[in-house]
């Protein structure tokens, strides 16, 4: 229990960074709850001073005192409990706003291999879920777990003043019931981190099934996946019932013993009054302070969960803070001779996926002259994409080197190598936003004259100006609101908009209609001419745009040459091709 409860304070320390600029309001917030909470727990004791006093004697001169007092602490607690919340709103949504600002930042700097690792719906659920629960904690528990547990000490002080002897009735039922609540706090961490988990996947499987639905719809699988959610929402369903299960058998606890603690101190009291030893006004004080402090007690039990469910959810957030960014700028990056040439060379280039055993690049080697276009052929899984990652560095090589103008690509900033580099990919991500922010992607150099310029030499300016509001025309969320192949041209206008020396296009045309895949095409030969680019190509009318082609196999470059060359002397070349063109002429149908 101690290892366990040491973790979740360790865990929790992890968030003072957030929460130490926001500390003096949160102080001052915690001070006014206790104020508010001292405020209720005063009118007890003026009870007693009303029952042994006014109603004891039948005397009432001091009971409008006794009475205006009552008034006065009322109103002082409701005006703190309102302090309490102004004083608390700010700081608990800063930290949010903090906390979820960083996980952004960092999910921008982790390399795509972490990507790779964690289902977007996981990191979705982080960057919400779990950055709102840390703001409920701060905003709420963790005042209450100090002011709670204040108070409880603070009253059970008071009853032993009133009656040692009602005091010790009260600590009797009161410490096993401190005891539970951290006794269970050990079962319910384990519950609660499972519940946030299966939250996150069914979060993944919700984004997935929005962003495919139109190939679910075609498929007709939208009611095979449903099942699929709601088997997945079911496990959800039972670890909460889990959860609520813990629960249940520590509330029920915690509303029997006071229960119990009252009745004894009536019993006692009672006792008391009749031999003399104690006064109906403190009986009536101790029973309503016994009775005022049932919520600090009870809530012990619930406010321990919250603090469970944060570090929690504070584990799982600081699980991608503290991902190791692999792929960063050296300390001392060196500068690209000028003028940037692009030349780019693959040197005994090796490559394996994190964790994976097998080799994807097993010693590719080629030279790319500056302005030379160089198409990838292969067959699927040979490495093609892989190749093309490695220039702007989303993944590093495993050994070996890619240099552009003979410098490593390690050894320049990673701002100043992917200012050199343009890239456009088979799928063509794009953003919520207009079609001026798509091209530009945040970059304020772009001015509008030069988007216009990408958008003409990937034949896209025409079907940008018929949209209703031409550049400014806001595109649906993964551009679904456009065609394949207009999405396609609006990728690659983003890849030449800053006129890079080397550009990286991973299949960029196969999602184009022959009509249009002609019109880009011939958009494109003069884009490439005098930029160095590397081009994977599965079709071969892509080919035909390259100077030479280089064939991939098994991650081995198999041979490198023109395209009529390599037609001309190589078997296997032509095997390919020959695939290509069923390929094509399939997708053509
Ligand atoms: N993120 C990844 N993690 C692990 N393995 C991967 C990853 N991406 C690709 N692979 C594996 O690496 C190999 C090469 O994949 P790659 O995408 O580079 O092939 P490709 O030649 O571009 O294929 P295609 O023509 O079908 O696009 C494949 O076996 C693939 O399964």
């Amino acid at each position: 229990m101690k290892d366990q409860s040491t973790s979740t304070t360790a865990t929790l320390r992890r968030l003072w960074p957030y929460i130490k600029p926001v500390r003096k309001p949160l102080s001052l917030s915690m001070c006014a709850t206790l104020g508010a909470m001292l405020c209720g727990l005063g009118i007890p004791l003026i009870t007693q001073r009303i029952v042994d006093g006014p109603i004891a004697h039948r005397d009432l001169s001091a009971l409008p005192w006794l009475v205006l007092l009552v008034l006065v602490l009322g109103c002082a607690e409701a005006a703190l409990f309102y302090a309490r919340r102004r004083l608390i709103a700010r700081p608990a949504a800063e930290v949010e706003a903090h906390l979820r600002a960083d996980i952004y930042r960092k999910l921008q700097r982790l390399p795509v291999a972490f990507h790779d690792r964690y289902q977007s719906g996981q990191l979705l659920s982080r960057a919400s879920t779990d950055v709102a629960t840390v703001r409920r904690w701060v905003a709420f528990a963790v005042i209450f777990l100090v002011v709670n547990t204040a108070i409880v000490i603070i009253g059970l002080g008071v009853l032993f003043w009133l009656s040692p002897l009602l005091g010790a009735v009260a600590l009797a039922c009161t410490l096993p019931l401190v005891l539970m609540s951290y006794l269970f706090e050990s079962r319910f961490k384990v519950v609660a981190r499972k519940a946030q988990d299966q939250a996150g996947d069914l979060t993944t499987n919700v984004e997935e099934s929005v962003l495919g639905i139109r190939v679910l719809k075609a498929f007709g699988r939208g009611p095979g996946l449903s099942d699929r959610f709601s088997a997945r929402a079911r496990e959800l369903r039972d670890t909460e019932l889990a959860k609520v299960k813990v629960f249940a058998l520590l509330w029920a606890v915690l509303i029997v013993l006071p229960e119990l603690g009252i009745a004894a101190q009536l019993a006692v009291g009672t006792f008391g009054i009749t031999n003399g030893t104690t006064t109906i006004g403190t009986l009536v004080a101790a029973v309503a302070v016994s009775a005022y402090l049932r919520w600090p007690v009870d809530s012990i039990g619930w406010l321990l969960a919250e603090t469970n469910q944060t570090s929690s959810a504070t584990e799982r957030i600081y699980e991608v803070l503290d991902s190791p960014i692999t792929i960063t700028s050296p300390e001392e990056p060196r500068a690209l001779p000028a003028p940037v040439r692009g030349h780019v060379r693959f040197e005994d280039v090796r490559f394996a996926y994190p964790g994976a055993d097998r080799e994807v690049l097993r010693g590719i080697d080629l030279d790319l002259v500056p302005g030379e276009t160089v198409a990838l052929v292969g067959a699927t899984g040979s490495g093609k994409t892989t190749l093309t990652a490695l220039v702007p560095r989303l993944y590093d090589v495993t050994s070996g080197r890619v240099t552009i103008d003979g410098v490593d690509v390690r050894d320049l900033s990673l701002e100043d190598l992917r200012g050199t580099i343009g890239a456009a990919f088979e799928e063509p991500v794009l953003f919520s936003a207009s079609v001026r922010e798509n091209v530009a992607l945040g970059s304020d150099e772009l001015d509008d004259a030069k988007v216009r310029e990408a958008l003409r030499v990937a034949k896209a300016e025409e079907f940008v100006e018929a949209l209703p509001w031409g550049l400014e025309t806001r595109i649906g969320e993964q551009g679904m609101s456009l065609s394949g192949g207009q999405r396609q041209r609006l990728a690659l206008a983003r890849a030449v908009v800053a006129h890079p020396a080397v550009l990286v296009l991973d299949d960029p045309l196969s999602a184009l209609d022959v009509h249009t895949e002609a019109e880009v095409e011939g958009a494109l030969r003069r884009v490439l001419h005098g930029v160095t680019a590397l081009v994977v190509a599965h079709r071969p009318s892509t080919v035909q745009l390259a100077d030479r082609v280089a064939m991939l196999v098994d991650g081995r470059i198999a041979a490198v040459g023109r395209h009529h060359d390599l037609l001309a002397d190589n078997a296997e070349y032509r095997r390919l091709l020959s695939t290509m063109d069923e390929e094509e002429e399939v997708a053509a149908l």
